[in-house]
């Protein structure tokens, strides 16, 4: 698929998307080239009158609604989250389990999604895989002090681990001022035990691991926009 094929199907997914949005409510604002579509579709519809408030999901989203006139809102004022419509990097078939973060926005995100009714992932068909880390790597936030054991200890649950960096080489900071070990492992067979290991490891502030929350995936490709929720186990 072309970038441009797959920026339309994003745009696609998006927009179907943010027509769950109903009049009052607290909307996450996710991050990522999908979900800017969404972002911009809400703020078209706040131009045409509805009325809600967003929770943004890092700076750069922050940024994008202030432009748009969106007014934002944290966790002091609201305690729940009606929807959230963010992207991600995988969803897996069946479960909707997700790999989120090569954007680095991974905290915020799962913050954001963890106080959410509804978690609608939206993605071009590309995001689409039978098992997590088919394609993506795993980024993992970690804090700056002692990076390099957390990434020894990473290396002992089976990834490979490499410090994500800026293109000028330096090491990545996140919004969250840490730092993101991206770690591929020869497929992810149990995400909820790997998500476990993962998170017992001191040092580690949150993994890419998104388990059991989002409620309905969007999913666009060139056989249109499919709809997917959890199936029965
Ligand atoms: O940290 C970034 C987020 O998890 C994004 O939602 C994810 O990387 C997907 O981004 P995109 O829609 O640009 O592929």
């Amino acid at each position: 698929m072309s970038s441009e094929q797959a920026a339309e199907y994003k745009r696609h997914a998006a927009e179907l998307a943010a027509e769950m949005v109903e009049d009052g409510m607290v909307v996450g604002l996710g991050t990522g080239s999908t979900a800017a579509f969404a972002v911009a579709a809400l703020g078209r519809r706040y131009r045409e009158g509805l009325r809600f408030v967003g929770v943004p999901t890092s700076l750069a989203t922050e940024h994008q609604a202030r432009e748009l006139g969106i007014p934002l809102s944290g966790f002091g004022e609201h305690e729940r989250v009606d929807l959230t419509i963010d992207g991600a990097d995988e969803v897996q078939r069946g479960t909707l389990n997700l790999i989120k973060g090569l954007g680095g926005a991974l905290l915020r995100e799962k913050i954001v999604a963890s106080a959410s009714d509804r978690l609608v992932i939206v993605a071009d068909e590309s995001k689409l895989v039978d098992g997590l880390g088919e394609h993506s790597l795993l980024p993992v936030e970690v804090t700056p002090f002692g990076w390099e054991a957390t990434a020894r200890r990473l290396a002992e649950v089976g990834a490979h681990v490499s410090p994500r960096r800026s293109r000028a080489g330096d090491l990545f900071i996140s919004d969250g001022g840490n730092l993101i070990l991206d770690c591929h492992f020869e497929g992810i067979d149990d995400p909820a035990a790997t998500e476990l290991a993962i998170g017992s490891i001191v040092g580690v502030v949150e993994s890419g691991l998104f388990i059991g929350m989002a409620s309905e995936a969007v999913i666009a490709g060139p056989t249109g926009v499919a709809r997917l929720h959890v199936a029965a186990q």
